[in-house]
């Protein structure tokens, strides 16, 4: 398929990295069958990428083609928003506009877009696999059919869900948006603790992932995760000796700072965004 001939994608994504991968991962699945997306995205090879893998449309900058679009995904750095809003509005149709910036409020978006059809969206990266998590929040204005229009589309990159304001959108930043990054940092400082122990690196990445998949799978049933770590917990035992060390370094403690730390640079990045 030639990926440059397409006229009216029903959804095009303004920025197609990390996120916006990861979002049409989740909506056209392993399909190749992104036909209907157009990706606007000026790192050559990343084009190249995304078409190959999941059959998308791609274009170097916005022109024409995206006026005609349904949807439109803002998929940038809350840093790069102005300009390319700039660049893209005068090629828009009233299209219903999603922002996934960090930090850029519905008010702010509603003023760089010059509509109302906006919805902010938080979403995470465990969308590439279908169990992303994300936040939504809207203007007063938005009818209940865009709202809808943003449910389902989100439906097909794992659970969604709405909340009041801004404030609440930079909170889910703070856990979920951020959230597999700590995940992921502590697997990391797990695999090598590991390797520390004499394991190979493949033989201690696997060690570690299956004790996190079966310890999720039984958080799942709903049991508080602070009785759940009690009942791992013997006394005087071996899980008690390593419990011990990471509250004497407070770990608990350092983790509140790096979740309230994310929270507040969302709240910096949209002022930073009106002052620009
Ligand atoms: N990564 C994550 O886990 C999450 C990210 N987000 C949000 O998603 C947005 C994108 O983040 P992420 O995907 O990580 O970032 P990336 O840097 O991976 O992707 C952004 C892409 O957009 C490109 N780009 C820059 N300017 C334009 C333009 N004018 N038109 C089209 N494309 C452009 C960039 O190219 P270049 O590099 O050349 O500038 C880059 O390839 C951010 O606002 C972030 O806050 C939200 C939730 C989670
Ligand atoms: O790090 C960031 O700013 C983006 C937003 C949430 C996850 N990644």
């Amino acid at each position: 398929m030639h990926t440059n001939d397409i006229i009216t994608p029903s959804i095009v994504f303004i920025g197609g990295g990390q996120m916006a991968s990861a979002i049409i991962a989740g909506l056209v699945g392993t399909s190749n069958g992104g036909s209907h997306i157009l990706v606007v995205e000026p790192i050559e090879t990343q084009r190249e990428l995304l078409s190959s893998r999941y059959g998308v449309h791609t274009s170097a900058e916005a022109n024409e083609r995206i006026g005609q679009a349904e949807i439109v995904v803002w998929a940038i750095k809350p840093q790069m928003f102005r300009e390319a809003a700039a660049a893209a509005l005068e090629h828009l149709g009233s299209a219903l506009h999603i922002s996934i910036a960090a930090g850029i409020s519905v008010e702010a978006l509603c003023v760089l877009l010059q509509t109302h059809r906006v919805v902010r969206v938080m979403p995470n990266t465990s969308a590439l696999v279908g169990a992303g998590v994300s936040g939504m929040t809207a203007s007063k204005e938005l009818s209940h059919a865009d709202r809808a229009r943003v449910e389902a589309l989100l439906s097909a990159t794992g659970h969604s869900f709405w909340v009041d304001n801004d404030e609440r959108l930079d909170a889910v930043t703070a856990v979920s948006g951020s959230g597999p990054a700590y995940v992921f940092h502590f697997l990391e400082a797990f695999q090598s603790a590991t390797e520390a122990l004499g394991f190979s690196p493949d033989t201690a990445r696997e060690l570690v992932l299956l004790t996190a998949l079966g310890a999720l799978e039984q958080a799942k049933w709903g049991e508080a995760f602070g009785a759940l770590r009690a009942r791992v917990t013997s006394r005087k035992g071996t899980t008690e000796a390593a419990l011990s060390v990471l509250d004497a370094r407070a770990t608990p403690a350092a983790l509140a700072e790096a979740v309230k730390s994310a929270y507040l640079r969302a709240g910096e990045l949209s002022l930073e965004l009106s002052k620009s």
